[in-house]
């Protein structure tokens, strides 16, 4: 825990490094980057994936450094901005050109500065809200970019990474975290919980990955798809594993993949993280990405 911002500041970017490497490392994941393969990206691939989290720590650090013991503010809110622009610089050196984690970027940062405002402990609805608060003000220096989320979010009326962030992150702390805890107290192995929770996200989330790249029917079959692990018990059954591998395959098929899903993810493994830390519980033996 910290009393410092310099504390705070490593001990926060410690923590989101780790649930960016711990969400690439979770595998098989259906269409995404992991340890297996790279699901439906030809231009990522998971040293790719890793190199960029290593490479985002100064991102997060800088980020939990300016929000530590503030409070949602304007003057705030652009100066977050301007350190995640110049995070996504960093992320596209240290690719050659590749976008690892844009979206990663985007809400693993404001929950970092979430975290880093409230005092240490604080809860992931807490930190969530906190984070959305910061959204919610308008950045007046963003550039105005036709970027494929934006297109999809005109042409679907859908609301995007944006938006999930102004609402405080309710895929997350609604659907994940829930997810993830109730397989957990079921005894469901740690890499299966995980899987649950990723699986319930595409089951939910108005993905503007999957949009742009397969439209609306991709998503539809997305989320049909993944309802049905989750009625067939989740992945840790032997129906819903096979059902997660023809996700998999149906995704690969429409060239499409859940990298809004995957977003999501890491920032719920980073909220979970910090509430354990909070309370002294045990890290899982299988968690993998903890040294970092
Ligand atoms: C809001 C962002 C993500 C841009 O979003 P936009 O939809 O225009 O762009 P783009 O399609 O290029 O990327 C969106 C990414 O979000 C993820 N995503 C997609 N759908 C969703 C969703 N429903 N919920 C959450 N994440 C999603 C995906 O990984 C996707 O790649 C962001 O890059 C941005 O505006 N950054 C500016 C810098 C800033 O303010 N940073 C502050 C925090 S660090
Ligand atoms: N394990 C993962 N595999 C793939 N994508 C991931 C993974 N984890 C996170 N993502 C997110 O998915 C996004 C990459 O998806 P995608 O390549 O479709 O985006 P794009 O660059 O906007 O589109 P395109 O490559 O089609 O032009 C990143 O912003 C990243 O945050």
């Amino acid at each position: 825990m910290w009393h410092t911002a310099a504390a705070c500041s490593e001990y926060l970017a410690q923590r989101a490094v780790a649930a960016l490497i711990e969400e690439a490392e979770l595998t098989p994941k259906p269409g995404l980057v992991d340890k297996q393969n790279a699901g439906a990206h030809t231009d990522l691939h998971f040293e790719l994936m890793i190199r960029s989290a290593h490479a985002l720590r100064s991102t997060f650090a800088n980020i939990a450094r300016a929000a530590f013991q503030r409070t949602p503010s304007q003057i705030l809110r652009e100066e977050i901005a301007e350190i995640g622009r110049h995070g996504e610089t960093i992320m596209l050196e240290a690719t050659g050109g590749t976008n690892t984690h844009k979206g990663a970027i985007w809400a693993v940062g404001l929950l970092t500065a979430g975290a880093a405002m409230l005092l240490p402990g604080a809860s992931p609805c807490d930190i969530a809200r906190t984070a959305g608060e910061l959204a919610r003000y308008p950045d007046r220096y963003a550039p105005d970019q036709r970027t494929n989320g934006a297109r999809v979010q005109l042409r679907y009326g859908v609301t995007g990474a944006k938006g999930e962030a102004q609402q405080g992150f309710p895929h997350v702390t609604m659907i994940a975290l829930p997810t993830l805890h109730q397989a957990r107290k079921q005894g469901i192995p740690e890499h299966l919980a995980r899987l649950d929770a990723l699986v319930a996200l595409i089951a939910h989330l108005d993905d503007t990955c999957l949009l742009h790249r397969g439209g609306m029917a991709a998503l539809r079959t997305a989320k049909e798809m993944a309802k049905e692990i989750a009625a067939l018990g989740g992945v840790s059954t032997a129906a819903g594993w096979k059902a997660l591998h023809r996700l998999d395959r149906a995704l690969l098929e429409r060239n499409a993949s859940p990298g809004g899903s995957a977003d999501l993810l890491a920032a719920t493994l980073f909220l979970d993280r910090l509430h354990r830390d909070a309370d002294g519980l045990p890290v899982s033996n299988e968690t993998v990405a903890a040294n970092v």
